[in-house]
């Protein structure tokens, strides 16, 4: 569904992402991991159109996407959800779901957000509540449930465990886990690297804007030298 192809992308002149591969199949949850500033929040923008792209492409439903505008890339069938403001805290929630439907027909609306407010029923008791008064993992929630308000085939999350208590950030990946099952592919960034391998299909890990490991999930997990240095496990 997904495939870069060799990109390389950064910011004006200033290259972040050094040649990287990768792609996600239909409905699989695919997992970065790696240390801070090593360009995986750069990488997952560069598919949304919001970085500079030195080489390379992206190819979306065997559509180029590379260089598209943001706007159009989310007509394509892809939704991100950003690290940090990623819901308007000033307005509600069912304003905040109407916002993200934009590119619905009107008709299909409400019946979109039913079946969003089905899957996020904590939503529904707080459809007039405003956005900004939810807990931290509510708002993740409501994040979530706006980029689906679009129905993508594929959802770029960006640390969407960041700051959430240990048991919110379970309660959190086991509905992006749930997710799929609307037909949706995920690619993930996350610092809470065990758990989220935990409910994915693959894993890439990226140092320094390069991959140094691709595989099954349950492989990264069991990788002696990766969990020292990054799913927190002690040297024998
Ligand atoms: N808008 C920007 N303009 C210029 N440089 C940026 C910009 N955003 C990020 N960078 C730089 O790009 C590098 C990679 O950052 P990025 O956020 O992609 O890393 P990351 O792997 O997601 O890290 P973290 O886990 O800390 O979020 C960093 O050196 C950062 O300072």
């Amino acid at each position: 569904m997904l495939k870069v192809n060799k990109l390389h992308a950064g910011y004006g002149k200033l290259e972040i992402v050094h040649g990287i591969s990768l792609h996600v199949n239909e409905e699989e949850i695919v997992t970065i991991i790696g240390p801070n500033g090593c360009g995986k929040s750069t990488f997952l923008k560069s598919i949304f159109g919001l970085t500079t792209i030195m080489d390379g492409e992206i190819i979306f439903n065997n559509k180029n996407i590379t260089n598209m505008r943001p706007d159009l890339i989310a007509r394509e069938g892809i939704g991100y959800v950003p690290q940090l403001d990623n819901v308007f805290p000033n307005l509600t929630v069912e304003e905040n779901l109407e916002m993200g439907g934009y590119i619905l027909p009107k008709s299909q609306l409400k019946e979109r957000m039913e079946e969003v407010y089905d899957f996020f029923e904590v939503l529904r008791e707080k459809k007039d509540v405003l956005a900004g008064s939810l807990s931290g993992g509510e708002r993740q929630m409501l994040a979530m449930a706006r980029a689906l308000m679009a129905k993508p085939k594929l959802l770029l999350l960006d640390e969407p465990t960041a700051g959430l208590s240990p048991k919110m950030v379970s309660t959190v990946l086991k509905k992006i886990r749930e997710i799929t099952d609307m037909g949706v592919g995920i690619l993930l960034v996350e610092q809470n690297a065990k758990k989220a391998l935990e409910i994915s299909d693959r894993g890439y890990v990226f140092a320094g804007g390069v991959v140094v490991y691709e595989g099954k999930a349950s492989d990264i997990l069991n990788h002696k030298e990766i969990g020292e240095l990054y799913l927190g496990k002690k040297a024998l």
